[in-house]
């Protein structure tokens, strides 16, 4: 007996337009991220995949991008779970940062170990930036010493584990059709997670917006084919303009 997975990134947001790092900041879809979210809908729709439990980060580009595909396939109404474990990785001093712009200013080199490499988290935001939380009551139950102020993937992983076992596998468990929908990086930790990733393969793993990736989980939640994008043509060209975010 298997267990439906469904991984669902959001859809375009503003600041993937303007190729600006985005992180922990709460920006929203923009028209073709609403669309990208519609048209997850409707492939989940075509193919008989109906969620009885959504899971989302607090962030509202995860939150608008659940809400508009379960509209279309007509289930607003399942259970709804949100946790800040399942956010963006915080991009730290590089939130609001032009991604070309810090490409030109620190080399390839270094911005692919800011973005893609597994331990090495860019520098930490100051309580001052304007894009730090300090104040922002959603992550008013985080002691100050547990919010994050930049995270590495591997951070991304330690924090989102402990709500994978706790709230997400016993709903796999009880059989429910899980959606999560969530964000590029906090995706490619459970992705790692899920496939087996090493932390030299996770580097190459990028996750397109809007399309959802299925995994059908053994008893052991383990998946022998790995996931499937249920848009593969779609999830191919995507996947490539995540890849050279920056490259313009
Ligand atoms: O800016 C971000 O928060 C992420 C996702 O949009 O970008 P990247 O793909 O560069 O990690």
């Amino acid at each position: 007996m298997t267990s439906t997975l469904i991984l669902l990134r959001h859809g375009e947001s503003e600041w993937n337009a303007k190729n600006l790092f985005t992180g922990w900041v709460d920006v929203d879809l923009n028209e073709k991220g609403a669309a990208e979210a519609k048209r997850g809908g409707e492939l989940l729709l075509e193919n008989g995949l109906l969620p009885d439990v959504v899971h989302t980060s607090l962030l509202r580009r995860a939150i608008r991008t659940a809400q508009i595909s379960l509209d279309v396939a007509d289930r607003l109404w399942i259970e709804t779970k949100r946790s800040w474990r399942l956010n963006e990785r915080h991009y730290g001093a590089l939130q609001g940062k032009d991604k070309a712009a810090t490409l030109a200013e620190f080399g390839e080199e270094q911005f692919m170990i800011w973005r893609r490499s597994y331990d090495t988290p860019p520098p930490p935001i100051d309580d001052a930036d304007e894009y730090a939380n300090v104040d922002d009551p959603r992550y008013a139950v985080l002691p100050t010493e547990a919010r994050p102020r930049t995270e590495c993937l591997k951070d991304v992983l330690e924090r989102f584990l402990p709500y994978w076992y706790d709230q997400i596998v016993p709903d796999l468990r009880a059989r429910k059709v899980t959606l999560i929908a969530a964000h590029g990086n906090s995706l490619r930790a459970l992705v790692k997670h899920l496939d087996g990733l090493s932390d030299e393969a996770v580097v190459g793993l990028n996750i397109p917006t809007g399309i959802p990736l299925v995994y059908e989980l053994d008893d052991d939640l383990k998946s022998s084919q790995g996931g499937r994008y249920l848009d593969p043509e779609a999830a191919a060209a995507s996947i490539e303009a995540v890849k050279n975010q920056g490259k313009k």
